[in-house]
């Protein structure tokens, strides 16, 4: 399993997960003790990204949607010249820094490229005089106020001005950086983050009678002149005087010789640039968004616009949505239930239709057997390297239809066994079958929810996409998961569990009768297994996937099984880069970012119903594996061995006692494979 971490795990029981050391706040402009109050805030970045839809830039400044800017974030990085008043922001475009290890600080090294997908946002967004959202971190050196949170939301601002100038670096560089002037939107509101003293007009609302005061760009009292030799329009915005801004002239910035240090240093805004005000146009979306409406015709509660976080609409806090069916905020504890609908059972069927044929156009254009005619390829999976995946053995098991791969070490010995359980409409549609469990998991609370998985308790938490809820004996990937033993796990949980244990036992005793008098080598599958102590439930919503990873834990039996339930996925296999020693015996390709790694050899579409498992610890040394959803809601009960002779704490060691014991009220939904 990926390492999905958790500090401080919120469960069902201990309430919501609240962050310590955040004084709460409830929106409004200044409190009562003139501390500036933000209608909208948040501890994390991940809130900001999964609450608003006008910011979900994890990374970067700017956000963007369909080529226009609508969203931007101040932060530590700051300029010369920058501004940051009650009514405009003037700051630089594109990240480009890097640190700089003669002086320690962060500088670019090259002039800001003339043309790149965020400056035609935000110039798309000039030219709309449409509105971006301006969020501010706490870490912006020119903060007029006092930060109140780490991130907090201005206001809308449009754009006035985009040009180049030259900025001098900390290394003594200059380099031509892309500039914004922001203004805010709406002027006659008051600005929470101006400073309590600031003058009227400068900092804080318009009222009626200072509007003169401002001039409107065709009163723009500067000089704003063509450039003779371009022809392009600029305005005078440098005290030193007029000239062309535009970056392709001959004459931009009056001269081809370099601009020093000095003259870069030396140059100043001049107040008629900075006192502009701009009419706004047309009128202005929600800056705080509503509680998503989970009534919405035509929702059924895990799309991806459903799943969103949240505007606490008490606190202000963009709270990210932690839980399956209910919507917690992460500063005050309020709550809302976001209840699921059923599934519709067309698009079960849809999926289904789709993921068939996507396995087969990819088994013809990509499976070992490309070119070969259909009807001699393996139906059930597609298998992409023969190298590694030797034809599989056909089984049935009760009424299932199985498939067997054997999984081999870079030498062809046999280290672990991948069974496929292939589900059909009788077993499905059987009273407290996979149709049952699916309707009851979707609707029901059994826990599921996200946990930290990286960068724990700062700013910048991640956390799992998909929602987990741990039973039995506690499985620690990475960091540990709080569980609930099974004496109270739901029945929909211990009938999953039920499946498992028969699948895996026929599973093994395949795995053991097909090697029975071969010759293994040392890191063969065992023959036998030991019954599971604990089941990992995973609800996925629309697109959560999961990376390449391998359930490898050391305390961890040989066999891992698992039940899917509702929308169809697609199980991968890779051999490890390094550790699988397959060399250059596999092709390689590009995995997110660039990296490489071996190209998929195994891919097993997983449907409503089907089971797998997954045999011998030693494909956890050699394999990697991850899943590609597809469809709109998903759920997989996950079953394991957590061998307690393997914890060290005596106290785990009888956790894993307890919770992993199997009811005996339970025995009744043994499972016979019908
Ligand atoms: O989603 C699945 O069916 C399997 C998930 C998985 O790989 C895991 O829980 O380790
Ligand atoms: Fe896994």
């Amino acid at each position: 399993m990926p390492s999905a971490i958790e500090n401080r795990p919120p469960t069902i029981t201990d309430g919501p997960f609240v962050i310590v050391g955040t004084p709460p706040s409830d929106g409004g402009n200044t409190s009562s003790t003139g501390q500036p109050r933000p209608e909208i805030w948040s501890n994390m970045r991940g809130g900001l990204c999964e609450a608003l839809p006008y910011y979900r830039a994890y990374k970067g400044s700017l956000h963007t949607k369909e080529v226009c800017a609508i969203g931007f974030l101040i932060d530590k990085e700051a300029d010369p010249r920058d501004v940051f008043s009650a009514q405009v922001v003037i700051c630089s475009a594109g990240g480009g820094r890097e640190l700089d290890r003669e002086t320690g600080s962060m500088v670019r090294r090259a002039d800001a490229v003339d043309d790149n997908t965020g400056i035609r946002a935000l110039k798309a967004a000039k030219e709309a005089r449409s509105v971006v959202a301006i969020i501010a971190g706490q870490n912006n050196p020119n903060y007029p106020c006092h930060p109140p949170h780490p991130y907090s939301v201005l206001d809308y601002f449009q754009i006035t001005d985009i040009w180049k100038e030259p900025q001098a670096q900390r290394n003594g560089n200059v380099v031509k950086v892309w500039r914004i002037r922001f203004e805010k939107a709406e002027l006659h509101t008051s600005s929470w983050w101006a400073p309590r003293n600031a003058k009227d007009g400068d900092n804080n609302a318009l009222s009626p009678s200072h509007n003169s005061e401002y001039l409107s760009i065709e009163e723009f009292s500067g000089q704003s002149r063509h450039c003779v030799i371009c022809w392009q329009h600029s305005k005078e915005i440098f005290t030193v005087g007029w000239m062309c801004l535009n970056p392709g002239c001959a004459s931009y910035f009056h001269t081809h010789s370099p601009i020093t240090n000095a003259t870069a240093s030396s140059l100043a805004y001049t107040e008629a640039f900075l006192n502009q005000r701009n009419p706004l146009i047309g009128p202005l979306p929600k800056l705080k968004p509503s509680i998503p409406d989970l009534d919405t015709v035509g929702l059924h509660g895990t799309e991806s616009d459903s799943r969103c976080g949240f505007v606490c609409p008490d606190c202000g806090c963009c709270s990210r949505r932690l839980f399956w069916n209910r919507l917690v905020c992460e500063n005050c504890s309020r709550w809302w239930p976001a209840p699921m609908l059923p599934y519709p059972q067309a698009n079960l069927q849809a999926e289904a239709i789709y993921i068939d044929s996507l396995t087969t156009k990819r088994r013809i254009t990509n499976g070992v057997n490309a070119g070969v005619p259909e009807s001699a390829h393996d139906t059930f999976a597609c298998v992409l390297n023969r190298t590694c995946i030797q034809p599989a053995e056909g089984f049935v098991f009760g009424s299932y239809t199985a498939r067997q791969y054997f999984l081999p070490d870079a030498t062809g010995q046999v280290i672990g066994s991948f069974t496929l359980f292939v589900s059909n409409q009788n077993i499905n549609s059987r009273q407290h079958g996979p149709d049952d469990l699916f309707r009851e998991l979707s609707v029901t609370d059994i826990g599921l929810k996200r946990n930290p998985a990286a960068n724990v308790g700062s700013k910048h938490e991640g956390l799992t996409r998909h929602f987990q809820q741990n039973f039995g004996a506690r499985y620690k990937f990475g960091v540990s998961v709080q569980s609930k033993g099974f004496d109270e796990a739901p029945q929909a949980v211990l009938r999953a569990l039920h499946r498992l244990i028969w699948a895996s036992k026929c599973a093994v005793a395949a795995t053991a009768g097909r090697l029975a008098g071969q010759t293994v080598g040392p890191n063969a599958p065992p023959p036998t297994s030991n019954e599971f102590n604990e089941l990992l439930a995973l609800g996925f919503m629309e697109k959560d996937s999961i990376n390449y990873h391998d359930d490898g834990e050391t305390e961890l039996g040989p066999t891992v099984a698992a039940l899917s339930l509702g929308s169809p996925s697609i199980m991968k296999f890779r051999p490890k880069l390094r550790k699988s020693g397959f060399g250059d015996m596999l092709p390689i390709g590009s995995g997110p970012g660039g990296k490489k790694a071996f190209k998929s050899v195994l891919e097993v579409p997983m449907k409503h119903g089907d089971m797998m498992v997954m045999h011998g610890q030693h494909i956890h040394r050699i394999y990697e594996h991850a899943v590609e959803p597809f469809g709109g809601r998903r759920f997989s009960m996950t079953s394991r061995y957590i061998d307690p002779g393997k914890m060290t704490l005596q106290a785990d060691k009888d956790d894993a006692a307890v919770k992993g014991a199997i009811p005996a009220h339970s025995q009744e939904f043994t499972y016979d494979g019908n």
